[in-house]
């Protein structure tokens, strides 16, 4: 599905945080990278309708304001930073709800079957029969994770899924997003601060600063020496590999107070 963000304005209580927003997004993985509160979080959670912005959002050529409720949960699907399933269930049971609660509440054999696929697929099977609230943040990430790809929406938006894991889960997730990406056609919108995740796995990258998109293209294009320094306020090292992917190597910060700065703003 293709997504279209035009001139999207945003604030809480009248404090402007996107100012005019217009981005496109094709069947790939897109990520949005920027950092402390540029806006990111903001932008994805105006894509998927929870926060109410002004401008458009166009889902295959239609304003989103003009599909049903229900086509929009089945449409798109939001993973937000922070995950909220705790609840007293098994993980099988919460992955199985993911797939319920976007398609009606009928159980059937083959919902069954998806949701141990999808376990399987992130490689936390042995997990199916554990009670959610025990298990470690990044096993309940996973879950989430799994909660939003089994319905196989047309639109996947993740905010920092790789937060609460390890370097080797970080890497296998990106690869079975990258792989769902690709054999159903979706697009994928991740908010990322890994670079180097960004340049790897995204087919397209979008800066973001000061609640607006700076720069959009190819890995490459985007996260250079120039931008991370003048965006980051961060001396880094970047070359490209043979796949002319950029590898970014941090070096030191150019602020004396950064930590200040960036997250205020
Ligand atoms: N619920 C809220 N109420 C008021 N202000 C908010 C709220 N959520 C976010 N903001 C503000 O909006 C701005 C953008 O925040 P947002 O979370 O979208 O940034 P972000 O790029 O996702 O940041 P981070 O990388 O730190 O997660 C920040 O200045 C933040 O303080």
């Amino acid at each position: 599905m293709k997504l279209e963000i035009k001139n999207l304005k945003f604030g809480y209580n009248s404090n402007p945080v996107l100012k005019n927003v217009s981005m496109v997004a094709e069947p790939m993985i897109t990520a949005i990278i920027g950092p402390n509160a540029a806006g990111k979080s903001t932008l994805l959670k105006c894509m998927c309708g929870i926060l109410k912005a002004e401008g458009s959002i166009i889902l295959n050529g239609k304003d989103l304001k003009a599909y049903q409720k229900d086509e929009v949960i089945k449409a798109i699907s939001y993973l937000p930073q922070e995950s909220s399933t705790s609840a007293v269930m098994t993980v099988l049971e919460a992955t199985l709800m993911g797939k319920l609660s976007s398609l009606g509440w009928r159980i059937k054999d083959e919902d069954l079957s998806a949701s141990m696929d999808t376990l399987e697929k992130l490689g936390i099977e042995d997990l199916a029969m554990r009670q959610m609230n025990e298990l470690s943040g990044g096993q309940k990430q996973m879950v989430s994770i799994a909660q939003s790809i089994i319905r196989k929406p047309g639109v996947l938006l993740m905010d920092e899924p790789t937060n609460s894991l390890d370097l080797q889960r970080q890497l296998e997730l990106f690869d079975v997003i990258r792989n769902i990406t690709e054999e159903n056609d979706m697009t994928t919108i991740v908010a990322l601060h890994d670079l180097n995740l960004a340049a790897r796995y995204a087919g397209n990258v979008i800066l973001m600063n000061g609640g607006k998109i700076v720069a959009a293209g190819s890995p490459a294009s985007v996260i250079t020496e120039a931008m991370i320094r003048e965006v980051y306020g961060v001396n880094a090292r970047v070359t490209l590999d043979g796949e002319g992917i950029p590898q970014v190597i941090p070096i030191n910060s150019t602020r004396k107070c950064g930590i200040k700065k960036a997250i205020t703003g």
